[in-house]
């Protein structure tokens, strides 16, 4: 039997315009269009033809008006086609030109400032700056790669250039010079997927997703594989972290630095109080570094190489929250009760260092909730804007809940501005797979392997018996609103913190972030996320049944 090749067209479609709809609104009228004539055929007899004459001209005009629909649609689908074989020939060939540029230029790469990807922007970052958009998705908050991923220093992987990019923000609060000065002190790291071991399996997930081969559907990765980080450079400053008020955490601290600084040569930062805490000790911790200001703590990543964090989980989600954009890697040191998100043990941490200094070391890229609230635009005054300017990147989950208030929570949820259900309850979680393992699995949701790429949606003790916990795709956008005639007001909450009230109308918005905390792993990604479950939930211990007459162990 000859075979059937077919195409398939994979285009990424604007999903506010509901241009997506377009292919099952005309299945949808057509079926109807077919049926209608079913029904015209069977229901009128002899007698009523001129009805039906006049039906058929209805029906006539509608299978007209449906197949024009269709082809306006392909054509709309081909120009986007077109428009994005253009672009993607155009980055080819800018590519190519920097190729040749760099081959005439003898400097190693990366080489400050340009290599660090701090010169000119691109025209379509001038664009957006021009344009005012910010938005972390569409044109990834001001930050752009730098370079195609396979072509970026000849090598597979991404490269941390690609990731710290940056341009003077229109919003002015970036300063572009100190941004080149303080890069260059940076020190480089590639990301690979697959196996360190494994190069060709490294190779191998670097390309496409989708392949169509001879009218085979293959699939190359359908997650993130393992990855690991290679350090082109070695590094040359940490933050440390530590959960406060812990004397144990403090001593280690302080024995870190002094490692760091005498043995490694490697520069440190800390929070403003902890530097206060270390100068009351000595005078020694004088070289260390803090972010005093908060446009400081906004340049961070551009300064520090490694984070380091010293507590339990919730210093790991205090860390993730200090970065708003791209997160530096991050080491976390257990020092709490259960340390899910803390797989590196203290008594051998010099070792652990060491190792992780000189790589390459896996890693786990846990992604995070991009969140904002949008008030009820009835109730903002003329001229203001109603989404609120704070975007919080959650590691765990975003919960809404009914607070203090006694009555269920009514909460409006839709799914690309799809409706999906209200929630009558005390809540909704909106979780990472990270954080399925914390407040989302109190409330009934599964666990998640950190590197599946999905949004659970769990509801907080729903009164009703079919409402189950869902996992929705990571690239969906939800909308949770609390309805105009709502009995009582819903609490909002990011990780656990940072309280705030929704009223009636009020909104709030979530969807992946482009930032994800790239979180060392002791062992690697699957190896560490099933030991916290065993060891730290100690999920599914049971006393095994002995064998026929022989008692259980
Ligand atoms: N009913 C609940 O289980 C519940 C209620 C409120 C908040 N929380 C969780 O607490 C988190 C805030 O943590 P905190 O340390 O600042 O507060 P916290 O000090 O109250 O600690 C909460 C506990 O949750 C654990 N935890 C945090 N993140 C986790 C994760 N990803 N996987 C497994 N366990 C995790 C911590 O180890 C800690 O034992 C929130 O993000 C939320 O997930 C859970
Ligand atoms: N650097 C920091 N500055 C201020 N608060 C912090 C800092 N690090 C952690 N915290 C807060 O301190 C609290 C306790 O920290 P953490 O969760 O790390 O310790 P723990 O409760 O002993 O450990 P676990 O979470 O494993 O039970 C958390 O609420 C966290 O938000």
């Amino acid at each position: 039997m000859k075979r059937r090749f077919f195409t398939l067209h994979l285009l990424q479609m604007d999903q506010d315009s509901g241009k997506h709809q377009n292919g099952w609104t005309h299945a949808c009228s057509q079926r109807s269009v077919e049926e209608n004539l079913q029904e015209a055929a069977i229901g009128d007899g002899g007698s009523h033809l001129v009805e039906f004459s006049d039906a058929m001209r209805a029906v006539e005009k509608a299978l007209r008006q449906v197949t024009e629909s269709k082809a306006r649609a392909q054509d709309e689908a081909s120009e986007w086609k077109r428009k994005y074989e253009m672009e993607r020939l155009r980055v080819a060939s800018l590519e190519q030109e920097r190729d040749q540029e760099r081959e005439q230029d003898p400097e190693p790469c990366p080489s400050p400032p340009d290599s660090w990807g701090h010169g000119e922007p691109l025209d379509s970052e001038k664009a957006d700056t021009e344009n005012g958009d910010q938005s972390p998705v569409g044109s990834m908050n001001g930050w752009q790669p730098l370079h195609n991923n396979s072509e970026c220093c000849k090598r597979e992987g991404i490269c941390s250039q690609q990731v710290l990019r940056s341009h003077s923000s229109s919003s002015g609060n970036i300063s572009q010079v100190s941004d080149v000065m303080q890069a260059a002190e940076k020190a480089s790291f590639r990301l690979q997927w697959g196996s360190c071991m494994d190069k060709k399996a490294a190779r191998r997930h670097t390309h496409d997703v989708v392949s169509f081969e001879c009218g085979d559907i293959t699939t190359a990765s359908r997650s993130n594989k393992q990855i690991t980080l290679a350090w082109d450079s070695p590094p040359q400053s940490v933050f440390i972290l530590s959960k406060p008020h812990d004397p144990t955490v403090t001593a280690l601290c302080k024995e870190m630095i002094r490692w760091l600084k005498e043995e490694k040569g490697i520069g440190v930062y800390v929070e403003p109080l902890v530097k206060k805490e270390l100068l009351d000790d000595s005078s020694y911790f004088g070289f260390v570094q803090s972010c005093e200001t908060g446009d400081e703590v906004l340049h961070l990543h551009c300064k520090v190489d490694l984070v380091i964090t010293l507590g339990g989980d919730g210093t790991v989600l205090w860390a993730a929250n200090m970065f708003k954009g791209p997160v530096p890697p991050v080491v976390s040191f257990s020092m709490g009760s259960l340390g899910f998100m803390t797989p590196f043990q203290t008594d051998h941490y010099k070792e652990c260092l060491q190792t992780l200094i000189k790589g390459p070391v896996y890693i786990t890229l846990r992604h995070r909730l991009h969140c904002q609230i949008v008030r009820n635009p009835d109730k903002v005054k003329e001229g203001e804007d109603p989404c609120e300017p704070e975007i919080h990147l959650v590691l765990n989950e975003v919960s809404i809940d009914r607070g203090m208030s006694s009555f269920l929570t009514n909460l409006e949820c839709y799914c690309d501005d799809i409706f999906v259900t209200t929630v009558q309850g005390d809540g909704l979680i909106l979780s990472t797979p990270s954080g399925s393992t914390a407040y989302s699995l109190a409330a009934g949701g599964s666990m998640v392997h950190p590197q599946v790429p999905g949004i659970l949606f769990t509801p907080i003790c729903p009164h009703s018996l079919s409402f189950r916990p869902l996992i929705l795709p990571e690239y969906v956008t939800i909308r949770v609103q609390v309805p105009q005639n709502s009995r009582g007001q819903a609490w909002v909450s990011f990780d656990g913190k940072d309280r705030e009230q929704l009223s009636e109308g009020d909104a709030l918005v979530c969807h992946m972030s482009a930032w994800p905390v790239p979180a060392a792993c002791d062992k690697e990604s699957t190896t560490d996320f099933l030991r916290s479950v065993r060891e730290g939930l100690h999920w599914n211990l049971r006393k095994r049944q002995g064998t026929d007459g022989h008692p259980s162990t």
